[in-house]
């Protein structure tokens, strides 16, 4: 695939675990694909195999079709983040990204490019030893953007960070799939990829257990649910469950109903006297999709470490 990532059949081992079992997804150009799963899920150890750090046990991954390892100037195919603290402290920002421009023969002017994408223009001359993990991971990722890749793999890039590094690393994600190119972002937590991740790729147990669109998936969730507000829940709940709706608390004055329209709600709920505010369609979060999209897949339940809770709902 021009420019994109492909993952396929990847199998490692680490003594007794199996950190890959069979991970396989591509990541297209032109989108943010979020690469989430609970911690241990195989993530970074993926990352790792695609950059030809670690030697899977089967199984093959391409940038741009081919090996990373093969690559004549590497930097300028995919640029990657896999530990933001791994930098030289004593070395400027400015001096460490001229020496990586300088081992990957890359202009000088790269750097001064990429110093203004990340923010960090004023800050270029300091040390980056007194950084702090913000602007840590933002020369992380300013050393990524330092070839102009297709392809950018960034493994948490949240991790640490303020809402109002979040926010701005969500940005830049953004613009740079507009820009035509694949962007691979992982993170354990669902909720850092919302309003940024176009595709997910959930993995759980070294495997892929979903691969979907986040606008399929958040319409798919949503689909039939009605959010009512309500002073008076417990009325409205009996009365709804009684017409044959599933209905769930989503706040202290507010229902999520799914197996009624909003019209049969509404006749409902006045034809028994019950006050509302306002009826809405349900929003869902991507937390919520996929708590929703992994409620099935018995590995990630034991992943998330709910085997207790199952072994007590068997028990009843
Ligand atoms: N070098 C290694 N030696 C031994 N075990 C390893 C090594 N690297 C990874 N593992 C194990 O492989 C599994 C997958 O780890 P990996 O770091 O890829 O997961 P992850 O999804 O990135 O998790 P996290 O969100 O915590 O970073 C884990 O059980 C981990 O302990």
């Amino acid at each position: 695939m021009d420019g994109g990532i492909e993952v396929e059949g990847l199998r490692k081992r680490f003594g007794a675990t199996q950190a890959l079992d069979g991970m396989s997804f591509v990541v297209r150009p032109g989108r943010v694909t979020g690469f989430v799963g609970p911690n241990g899920a195989g993530k970074s150890t993926t990352m790792r195999v695609v950059l030809g750090l670690d030697r899977p046990d089967a199984g093959r991954a391409l940038v741009g079709g081919q090996p990373y390892r093969s690559l004549a100037e590497p930097l300028r195919r995919l640029g990657s983040l896999l530990d933001a603290g791994a930098l030289q402290p004593s070395r400027t920002a400015r001096n460490h990204l001229l020496w990586l421009a300088q081992t990957q023969g890359l202009p000088p002017s790269r750097v001064d490019h990429v110093l203004g994408q990340v923010g960090l223009a004023d800050a270029a001359r300091r040390r980056a030893g007194g950084f702090s993990l913000g602007m840590r991971q933002r020369l992380g990722i300013a050393a990524a953007l330092l070839g102009d890749p297709p392809a950018l793999m960034l493994d948490e890039p949240f991790n640490g960070l303020d809402p109002e590094g979040i926010r701005w690393i969500r940005a830049l994600l953004t613009s740079l799939a507009a820009a035509g190119r694949a962007v691979l972002v992982s993170s354990h937590l669902m909720s850092e990829l919302e309003g940024v991740a176009d595709h997910l790729v959930v993995v759980g147990r070294g495997r892929v257990v979903a691969d979907t669109g986040v606008r399929e998936l958040l319409d798919g969730v949503a689909a039939g649910r009605v959010t009512v507000r309500t002073a008076a829940p417990s009325a409205a709940e009996e009365v709804l469950a009684r017409a044959g709706a599933e209905v769930r608390s989503s706040g202290p004055d507010s229902l999520t109903v799914t197996g009624l329209t909003g019209e049969a709600i509404v006749a409902r709920l006045t034809g028994n006297g019950v006050p509302f505010a306002e009826l809405s369609s349900h929003r869902v979060t991507l937390e919520e999709a996929y708590l929703e999209l992994t409620r099935d897949a018995a590995q990630f339940r034991a992943s998330l470490g709910q085997e207790d809770q199952e072994t007590r709902e068997a028990g009843r």
